[in-house]
């Protein structure tokens, strides 16, 4: 028999790369088939398709409907499921803490660096290392306290408001897109805190700005970098320069003058009352390539992940509130106490207008805000954490270090357990509670997550959506528009509007 470099000298070059490529098919067979069959996670049920590649998650977030998949598989076939090669999706509530905190549990690179945009820096959301998240973290938390929340009620929460829901002032039983006032709303909102000056959304007619444009964009592009991630690593200008892209290369660029501007200012201070204007702070000795792409990512960030989020907890809200007008005349009942009778519109900021503190006392406005987040979640998805070196026993079932494992909201805020008949919308669920089961109820409540990674504008957000509520049903009464159809779809991590639209038959309310 010939020796093994004999023989290979013998092969021409096309028997060679033949052999190679055979060879390259039987490795990666076999290893499918391993994963697939023999693995760790061969004892998990799932989709076929998902043991072998990640295209099952890919298929079903680009087809809008991968949340309610996941949720069903939970429903028939338990609390550990494999959603991909390496992915568990768990239903099992004990373990929400422990998932959430730091450690063992760090967020999944393979997720979220396709957030960064082509920035190796990585920004609040996408940053996978503890310390420079905690560092980054520190700073801007402090910007988004119940406090500091407190401070902008009166020049920017309350008038960006009223400027949102004074259009709809003339309507008189007409049906009206409610969907660009409620964007301009969040999106100038956002802006302002991370800039101190709006985008002018608001002021735009017809609400439409480039912005608005970007983060349409933004948001189709996301399931599809999640799945091909080295599409981030393709040159920026390529991308940017593509016509689609236009507004998101149009928004980086609002957001790098920005920074141009705030950079160039003497003596920043860990006091500054914008994000950028913390960046400038923490950042100050940093090298100046490094200082420049983690600013203007940061405050990207805010802006995508403050706005839309808080601008479908609205939409909720109101396509809620059609349905049941007796809902609206009661949270209309409530607010009277702060804004009676007297009160106009057009006088609504003269008259000294309800804290958000002062809000979150109506037993109703708050039950029903509570209900809208745990019915209607705008982040609904599994948000993917690494498990740590030790591994992680769910339901005496053993899951190996290195598997990403998720939870996501819409299943969780269904448990049967603490939330009876959980496919029923009940605000009354929240009301006269012990503390007991308020306590349970809350710990399965993860619309903004929990942890050292919850959502740090979780209480900018709830102000505003408090705010508007109250604001809105206190002056409009609103019924579903006859043949329009205002149903959410999501893409596996948000939400948005199916057919991009909010329509309502809008009147005055009536005030008794
Ligand atoms: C109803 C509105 C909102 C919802 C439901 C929401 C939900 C969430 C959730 C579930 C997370 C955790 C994400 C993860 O683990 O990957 C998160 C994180 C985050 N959110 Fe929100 N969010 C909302 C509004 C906002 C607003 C208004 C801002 C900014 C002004 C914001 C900024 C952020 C940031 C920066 C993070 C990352 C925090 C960290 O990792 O330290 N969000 N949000």
């Amino acid at each position: 028999m010939a020796a093994f470099p004999e023989l290979l000298v013998s092969l021409s070059p096309t028997e060679i790369a033949a052999t190679v490529v055979a060879l390259l098919v039987i490795y990666f067979g076999a290893s499918t088939f391993y994963i697939a069959f023999l693995g760790p996670l061969a004892q998990f049920p799932g989709p076929g398709l998902a043991k072998f590649s990640k295209i099952w998650g890919f298929f079903q977030a680009m087809t809008l409907r991968k949340t309610m998949a996941v949720h069903k598989m939970h429903k028939q076939m338990g609390p550990v499921v494999r959603v991909g090669p390496n992915h568990l999706s768990i239903s099992a509530p004990e373990i929400i803490p422990r998932l959430y905190s730091y450690k063992p549990f760090l967020k999944d690179p393979g997720f979220y660096t396709a957030l960064n945009a082509g920035k190796a820096e990585g920004h609040l959301v996408s940053q996978t290392d503890p310390t420079q998240h905690a560092k980054r973290r520190k700073l801007i938390a402090t910007l988004l306290t119940r406090g500091a929340i407190k401070s902008y009620e009166g020049d920017l929460l309350h008038p960006k408001i009223l400027q949102a829901i004074l259009p709809f002032q003339e309507a008189n039983g007409e049906v009206m897109d409610v969907l660009p006032a409620l964007r301009a709303l969040t999106v100038d909102a956002a802006g302002e805190l991370t800039f101190g000056k709006s985008f002018g959304v608001l002021d735009s007619p017809g609400f439409k700005h480039v912005v608005i444009d970007a983060l349409a964009v933004v948001s189709e592009a996301v399931p599809i970098v999640q799945f091909l991630p080295w599409l981030n690593i393709l040159p920026r200008w390529l991308i940017t320069s593509t016509p689609s892209f236009k507004p998101v290369a149009m928004l980086e660029q609002i957001s790098s003058d920005a920074w141009t501007v705030e950079k160039a200012l003497p003596d920043p201070s860990e006091a500054g009352r914008t994000v950028l204007s913390r960046l400038a702070f923490l950042l100050k000795n940093d090298e100046p390539k490094y200082r420049d792409n983690v600013a203007t990512s940061e405050a990207l960030t805010m802006i995508v992940g403050g706005s839309e989020t808080t601008t479908m907890a609205m939409v909720a809200a109101l396509n809620q509130l059609s349905m049941v007008p007796a809902d609206q005349a009661r949270i209309r009942e409530e607010v009277m106490e702060f804004i009676p009778e007297s009160v106009t519109l057009d006088d609504y900021l003269k008259s000294g207008p309800p804290s958000f503190q002062s809000l979150q006392q109506l037993p109703f406005l708050s039950a029903f805000t509570k209900e809208v987040l745990r019915f209607y979640p705008p982040v609904p998805g599994l948000l993917p954490r690494v498990v740590g070196p030790d591994g992680l026993t769910v339901r005496n079932k053993f899951i190996p270090p290195g598997t990403v494992i998720a939870m996501q909201s819409y299943t969780i805020h269904r448990d049967p357990e603490v939330f009876p008949e959980p496919d029923v919308f009940k605000p009354s669920r929240w009301m006269n509670k012990s503390e007991i089961e308020l306590k349970a109820m809350d710990a399965r409540f993860i619309a903004f997550s929990i942890g050292v990674r919850a959502c740090v504008g979780q209480e900018f957000a709830m102000a505003q959506i408090f705010i508007f509520v109250a604001l809105w049903c206190r002056f409009y009464e609103i019924t579903p528009a006859p043949g329009s159809d205002n149903g959410i779809e999501d893409n596996g991590v948000t939400v948005h509007c199916k057919h991009d639209k909010l329509l309502f038959n809008i009147r005055p309310a009536t005030v008794a």
